[in-house]
């Protein structure tokens, strides 16, 4: 698929499509200041895909997946999480739309210290006062393959292990779409792969959207397709990646400064 029709698929949704952002611009600052953070982004995200988004540093990916999640208001454009426009929602219901519809994991895991590992998993639907949905749960329990430790508190857990406790924070709820931050940013290779399988085996075994930023090719090559930033612009998607592909076009982006 090319990136125009990405951009049809965008300004006219079909179902099947989890999320989309259509024309989204974002602006910081103004006069001498001022930056084009995102500059026209058209792009959505399939249900039960897995998408990396990747481009060189400072080219707008967390400004794109914090905006795309309802965490950040943009300029102008819009957003839709399945059939709902952020814009149209006040605080309370956007509010209410992230806890419930959209599930995130930090490259801090922020998990909670005094909590044990499965009270960190419900947490969030604890706050919200819903039932976890057991047959769920279990699934999700069993894939992370934390049965054995689920009693144990984070200082317990090695960094890849309390990931993979707030990957199955993040997916409780069975949410619309989750997006990650970098989410194996802190961890070595080993514990990063075993994050990346179980969040790749959430897509293909359970249904679930996955949206993450990463800088990492190994981490994109997870991925079933890998969307390329550069200055505040959607400018290449892969599918399928490789590890080597993603690293040949990153390698293809010279620095160039931005132009206000
Ligand atoms: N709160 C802010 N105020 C002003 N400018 C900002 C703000 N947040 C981001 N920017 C600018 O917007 C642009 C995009 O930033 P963003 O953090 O989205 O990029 P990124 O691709 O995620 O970068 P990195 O890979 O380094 O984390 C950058 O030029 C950044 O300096």
């Amino acid at each position: 698929m090319t990136v125009n029709s990405l951009t049809a698929q965008a300004l006219y949704p079909e179902p099947g499509v989890a999320a989309a952002a259509t024309d989204l611009c974002k602006v910081y600052g103004s006069g001498d200041t001022r930056v084009v953070a995102l500059d026209r982004v058209s792009v959505g995200f399939r249900e039960g895909e897995f998408t990396a988004i990747m481009g060189p540093s400072g080219c707008g990916k967390s400004t794109l997946m914090h905006c795309a999640a309802g965490l950040d208001a943009a300029t102008s454009g819009s957003v839709r999480i399945g059939t709902t426009e952020l814009g149209s929602l006040d605080d309370r219901r956007l509010t209410e739309l992230r806890r419930d519809r959209v599930g995130f994991i930090f490259q801090a895991f922020n998990l909670l210290p005094t909590l044990t590992a499965l009270e960190n998993i419900t947490l969030p639907m604890d706050i919200a006062g819903r039932e976890p949905d057991r047959a769920w749960l279990d699934r999700i329990i069993s894939m992370v393959g934390l049965a054995d430790r689920l009693g144990h508190r984070p200082a317990q857990l090695s960094g890849g292990q309390q990931q993979r406790v707030a990957v199955a924070r993040a997916l409780a709820s069975r949410p619309a779409i989750v997006f990650g931050d970098e989410p194996t940013g802190n961890l070595d290779s080993r514990a990063g792969a075993e994050v990346l399988e179980f969040l790749r085996g959430s897509v293909r075994e359970l249904g679930q959207t996955v949206v993450m930023v990463t800088h990492d090719p190994v981490a994109a090559s997870y991925a079933d397709r890998v969307v390329f930033l550069a200055d505040g612009r959607i400018v290449d998607e892969m599918l399928r990646p490789s590890a080597e592909g993603v690293l040949d076009r990153m390698r293809g982006f010279e620095p160039r400064p931005r132009t206000p």
